[in-house]
């Protein structure tokens, strides 16, 4: 395992060019190609509304010299009418800029509204969708618009038509691409889970998150357009003689192209120009997108196998009556049928803090996200039991199929609250934080907007942040990354939920953020007895923060103990005791070495002693993918206490006390002295 592979997905190098890489390099100068651009742009606009007073008259005045040259009265020369052909290519630039802006209206319009619909709609539809788009794509725009065009009667309604409906699909495949790059980020997981439906999502929370590239294609759409408009009036598809347009101005001056060549000098440059404008605007806003974007983690890769059966850790012999998370049996499982989450059991009772703790891949997030209904598309869910329990009325199943109504989103929406890793994916960055923390009192909880803003401000309070009021009025990115967190804790605690989920809220922040984080996370339990679910690399910190802890491996609970037995060192599992002993303490700190499972995340940030008494232990090897999990115990490749049992035979549970539970074959096989149990057959244990 790389150091990398250990590093939370937030911390890992993102995948992109190096510096002064050849997309580095061209990068460069972003402001000058859109200042150049705009500049264009801005002056043909002026142009485009002044002209036809300033010159309209002249541009229709018959005169006696017809095909004349350059001359100081007619600087382009004239036509075969005898008008100005400097005055008529002014007076073109308005017909010319508006049909061409008419067609990229059409075209994104229809591009954008196809690719919401394809984006909206379920994996099939969506699969047919883009196939389709992707033959239209291949075909180029003009092609598509002259058969369009010429199907159609000629004249610039046609045209503005066919250019439209021929430059839509790009709009469409863009935006049910990005729409589905955006799915995936926590803020739009939020917003599922307040029971946001499909096509408000889009158009609040997804569509201003891909305004930016949508803006590029936008102009660099309108130098296609204007070029292919100019074409079909060229061709005598387009605007019709008595008007006329740069296309038409062209026709004319090509026809004496070899007696007055000048003639057609002018609506050619002109054209030249606004189309170089826009792409300069189009490039330059690309640029300097690609210059403040920030690089996505990797994509998650797995590969397709069998799952992998095994005995339960967790499976507590008496789930007490106030447990508002009850989990039996949980499999997440791909659509090929690889269990990522394998048979976890536990259960959450209020005001309980219940850790989950693991290596990077070992299956806590989606655990999680499988308690909140909000697995990822491709992803789903299977439990003998998987409620959400409330004293007042009936349990909430959590993985039951086809249980998505208006109820089950508003209960999931009031009764869970979620705190996620990044605290800059969290929030929407194009919408102010009153509204986004507004949002579930407003919707589910019907509060009127006064109180909705009252009780955001008595969060943002809770979370100690200054000035709440003018918080509301902020957007996400004016607050600093700690202050962020504190402020998606305030949101998550809004409804007053009976459930917290804690992604691990500390990993994106530096040390003393953290300390105050989890000083947070405690207060908010403690004054609203909320259960939580607190998900962390750092054994550590969950020994300190929770009641229980429960230690996952390659998708499966291994080992469930007491926050205290985390304190004092006690763990029966060799993986727990390595996690432990891989985890800096204060007393007795020396620096963690790279290759450890709890190593580099364990050790981030906390200081090292100046007299180290004990080295810290590494975990040689990796976890097993889902798909390659061994037919024993998974842990076995890597443990220092292997048995020959361990490779072939799935480990059985040894229950010693209420609430602790150990999958190990050291357990049944006497390995340890002076510990009293129940061990439970394999069989009787699942
Ligand atoms: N959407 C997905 N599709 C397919 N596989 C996935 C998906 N999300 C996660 N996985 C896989 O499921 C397994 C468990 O992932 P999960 O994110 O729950 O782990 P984790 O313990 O939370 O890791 P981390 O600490 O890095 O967040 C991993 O092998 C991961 O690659």
């Amino acid at each position: 395992m790389t150091a990398t592979n250990l590093l939370p997905r937030n911390r890992r190098p993102a995948d992109g060019p190096s510096p002064g890489s050849a997309r580095t390099k061209r990068r460069r100068r972003p402001g000058l190609m859109l200042t150049l651009g705009l500049t264009g742009l801005g002056l043909l606009v002026v142009l485009a509304v002044v002209a036809p007073w300033i010159w309209g008259d002249r541009a229709e005045e018959l005169g006696p010299s017809v095909h004349l040259g350059s001359s100081g009265e007619h600087w382009l020369g004239t036509d075969a009418l005898g008008r100005d052909i400097f005055a008529r290519t002014m007076v073109a630039t308005r017909l010319t800029l508006e049909l061409s802006a008419l067609a990229t209206l059409i075209a994104s319009t229809v591009g954008i509204t196809l690719g919401t619909l394809i984006w909206v709609s379920g994996p099939r539809i969506r699969a047919v969708g883009l196939r389709v788009i992707d033959v239209m794509i291949s075909y180029p725009a003009v092609i598509l618009a002259l058969a369009i065009a010429a199907i159609l009667d000629p004249g610039p309604k046609a045209c503005v038509i066919a250019i439209g409906a021929a430059g839509s699909p790009s709009f469409a495949r863009l935006t049910a691409n990005l729409a589905a790059s955006v799915a995936g980020r926590d803020f739009v997981g939020s917003a599922r889970l307040l029971g946001v439906g499909p096509l408000r999502l889009m158009r609040r929370h997804i569509l201003p998150n891909i305004a930016e590239p949508l803006l590029v294609l936008l102009s660099v759409s309108y130098a296609h357009t204007l070029m292919a408009l100019s074409g079909l009036s060229f061709l005598g598809l387009g605007v019709q003689l008595p008007d006329y347009d740069w296309g038409q101005l062209l026709a004319g001056g090509l026809q004496s192209l070899y007696t007055n060549p000048v003639e057609a000098v002018g609506p050619a440059v002109a054209i030249v120009l606004a189309g170089l404008s826009a792409s300069f605007v189009g490039d330059g806003l690309a640029a300097a997108a690609n210059r403040s974007r920030r690089a996505d983690a990797p994509a998650k890769a797995t590969k397709p196998a069998e799952a992998n059966a095994a005995a339960a850790v967790g499976t507590a012999p008496a789930v007490p009556d106030d447990a508002v998370l009850v989990v039996d049996d949980l499999r997440v499982l791909r659509k090929d049928g690889t269990a990522l989450v394998d048979g976890v059991s536990f259960h959450i009772g209020a005001a309980e803090i219940v850790g989950v703790v693991g290596e990077s891949g070992s299956g806590k997030s989606l655990t999680a996200m499988a308690a909140a209904r909000l697995l990822p598309g491709g992803l789903h869910a299977t439990a003998r039991t998987a409620e959400l329990r409330h004293p007042d009325s009936a349990a909430l199943d959590l993985v039951a199929p086809g249980a998505e109504n208006a109820e089950t989103r508003r209960r999931l929406a009031v009764e869970i609250g979620i705190v996620y890793q990044d605290p800059s994916a969290s929030f929407n960055p194009a919408l102010k934080l009153g509204g986004q923390l507004t949002e579930t009192l407003r919707v589910h909880l019907k509060a009127s907007r006064r109180e909705a803003r009252e009780q955001a401000i008595e969060q943002l309070d809770f979370v100690r942040l200054t000035d709440p009021a003018s918080r509301l009025r902020q957007y996400p990115h004016e607050l600093s990354g700690g202050m962020r967190q504190r402020a998606m804790i305030a949101a998550a605690l809004l409804t007053r939920p009976r459930l917290i989920i804690a992604d691990e809220p500390t990993t994106a922040l530096d040390v003393t953020v953290q300390a105050e984080v989890l000083r947070l996370l405690r207060a908010a339990n403690e004054r609203d007895g909320t259960a939580m679910l607190f998900i962390s690399h750092d054994i550590a910190v969950v020994g300190d923060l929770c009641d229980r802890v429960l230690v996952m491996y390659a998708g499966r609970l291994v080992e469930e103990l007491t926050a205290e037995d985390v304190r004092e060192g006690r763990a029966r599992h060799p993986y727990t005791q390595a996690l432990l002993a891989a985890t800096p303490r204060l007393d007795t700190a020396a620096a963690a070495p790279a290759e450890s499972a709890g190593g580099p995340e364990a050790s981030a940030g906390e200081p090292a002693s100046a007299e180290p008494v004990r080295t810290l232990a590494a975990i040689p090897g990796r976890p097993p993918q889902p798909d390659e999990r061994p037919p024993g115990c998974a842990f076995a490749p890597r443990c220092p206490q292997v048995l020959a049992a361990c490779h072939d035979t799935p480990p059985p549970v040894h229950s010693p006390a209420p609430g602790l539970s150990v999958l190990c074959h050291l357990e049944q096989a006497g390995a340890r002295t002076g510990e009293t149990g129940t061990d439970k057959p394999l069989e009787a244990a699942r």
